[in-house]
């Protein structure tokens, strides 16, 4: 967690640099432009008022008798011509109707420059082509008498291309794919452009390019947009006021946040290694770390399905993991003796500690497979107490069961160790023999009797006082019989004892004794 908290962190970081970066650097950029352009605006707008200014000099001293002598007019217009080279495509000289007052044939008067000057103002023209690929732009002057009236227009036709206003702007150029572009809102039209193949084309339909939307319609600043290739770019709008134009300055996006860019790069390549060397590491320390966890997590599952023994995990380290596996392991150990105990409840008496009825039904079970596969009998002696119930109301319960422990041991002091001595109820006994030498019975027999004899035996002092006997049945297998058989078999011949007479034996179908 802490370290994706890490890694989170410093993306974010990143990525709020970058975006600063960004901002800053185009609102510079636009700041650089607006500059770019509003000089550029002015170089343009000193062009054109040269022009203008020139023209009105020469409209000021035209001599007026020569506006009805054409050829001393353009002689005149020439020579003028010739001296200034502002309007290398050539000047001349109309009537306010619009006819032509000198003799050279190119200006033409049905031009908007002709109409504003004519009207008394100065005026330049839509720029065009001329035939050897020129870019001509023509300017116009009202002529007025010495009463201020208009009497002539004066028309110059300047060329953009040969008076170097292009390789101007061509200089204006910024960063590789930046450009300058001069645009005549009137006639929506390039006038120039850094870019030769915009120069004299019609500008972009609305709603192409919104920044130059906003432009024609005479917003002045600075913005982002996308162009009409499709390219965004940070342009700023200036204008120039004796023309109506506005000049573009604008570079692509692309191009200046390329610092960014170059920045983004290098900061990934120079920390990509790093992160990965780092999460690496921490990878490789965790799996260390967990691997005996997972592995103890997985035998203790596979242990809970019963898939594994119980058995203690080994413990791997001396670390929290180690500590944890060796409390698992004292848990595991309390759980095994616990089970154990458990076990030992369900099999055996809680008061004499003596294998209860289940676990010699099993033991009878095993006893008479064995007698049967080797031609042996098995004995079972069931002994039912005599008087037991005076002795616990005279004694108290609790003195009953200090008498029933003694008679337990007592009995299990008689039989052998493959022998078993069960309690099967609240005063009743059941001796299993085994591998009993031939005659059987005999061996049962004196069995009983001592049986008899050691729980007749006086009790010790603490129960001194207390007589107790027992009545035994007796009964033979050889495995033949169910358990249950043998187990009916002897209780039957129990009672029979204890009608003949208490602390006396009873065998199955034959002998009886005292
Ligand atoms: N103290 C003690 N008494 C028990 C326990 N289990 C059973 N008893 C008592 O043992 C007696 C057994 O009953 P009986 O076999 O009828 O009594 P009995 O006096 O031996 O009768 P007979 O067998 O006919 O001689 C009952 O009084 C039970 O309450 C025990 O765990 N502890």
């Amino acid at each position: 967690m802490g370290l994706a908290m890490a890694l989170v962190g410093t993306a974010a970081s990143y990525i709020q640099l970058t975006r600063f970066l960004r901002e800053d650097l185009t609102k510079s950029v636009a700041t650089q432009q607006t500059a770019l352009a509003a000089y550029v605006a002015r170089d343009v707008d000193n062009y054109i008022v040269e022009r203008l200014s020139f023209l009105e000099r020469l409209a000021l001293a035209l001599p007026p008798e020569l506006m009805s002598q054409p050829r001393q007019l353009h002689a005149w217009l020439a020579e003028r011509g010739a001296l200034s080279d502002l309007f290398p495509l050539g000047l001349a000289v109309a009537d306010i109707d619009g006819k032509r007052l000198d003799d050279s044939g190119q200006i033409t008067t049905d031009s908007p420059e002709f109409t504003a000057a004519s009207a008394g103002r100065r005026a330049v023209g839509r720029p065009r082509a001329t035939a050897s690929q020129h870019s001509a732009l023509p300017m116009g002057v009202p002529v007025r008498n010495a009463a201020g009236q208009v009497i002539a227009v004066l028309l110059g036709m300047a060329d953009l291309t040969a008076d170097g206003l292009l390789d101007h702007l061509q200089e204006g150029r910024v960063g590789q794919n930046g450009g300058i572009l001069v645009i005549s809102p009137r006639d929506r039209l390039f006038v120039a452009s850094t870019d030769v193949s915009m120069s004299l084309k019609p500008t972009p339909a609305d709603g192409v390019n919104l920044l130059h939307d906003r432009a024609m319609a005479g917003f002045r600043g600075s913005g982002t947009t996308r162009n009409a290739r499709g390219i965004d770019e940070i342009s700023a709008i200036a204008s120039v006021p004796s023309a109506g134009w506005f000049v573009v300055a604008r570079l692509p996006v692309s191009e200046a946040l390329a610092p960014v860019a170059r920045m983004q790069t290098f900061i990934l390549q120079q920390r990509a290694p790093a992160v990965t060397a780092v999460l690496l590491v921490i990878g490789l320390i965790m799996t260390w770390l967990l691997r005996p966890l997972f592995r103890a997590a997985d035998q203790a599952d596979r242990m809970t399905r019963g898939e594994l023994a119980l058995a203690p995990l080994r413990v791997v380290r001396d670390d929290e993991i180690g500590h944890l596996t060796q409390a698992f392991n004292r848990l595991l150990a309390k759980l095994v003796d616990n089970q154990e105990a458990l076990a030992h409840l369900a099999h055996h008496d809680a008061l004499t500690g003596l294998p209860n009825r289940q676990l010699l039904r099993d033991r009878l079970q095993q006893a008479l497979a064995h007698a049967g596969r080797h031609g042996h009998q098995v004995a079972v002696l069931y002994l039912d107490l005599d008087g037991f119930k005076s002795l616990n109301d005279t004694f108290g319960h609790e003195a009953g069961d200090k008498a029933l422990g003694e008679i337990a041991r007592r009995l299990q002091c008689l039989v052998r160790q493959t022998d078993t001595v069960a309690r099967i109820g609240g005063d009743e006994f059941v001796l299993l023999a085994t591998g009993l030498k031939a005659p059987a019975e005999q061996g049962a027999l004196v069995l009983a009797q001592r049986c008899i004899d050691a729980i007749a035996a006086p009790l010790p002092q603490e129960l001194a006082g207390m007589a107790i006997g027992a009545s035994i049945g007796i009964a033979l297998g050889n495995g033949s019989e169910t358990p249950q058989d043998l187990l009916a078999a002897a209780d039957k011949a129990m009672y029979r004892a204890k009608q003949g007479g208490r602390g006396s034996y009873a065998m199955t179908g034959v002998a009886t004794g005292t």
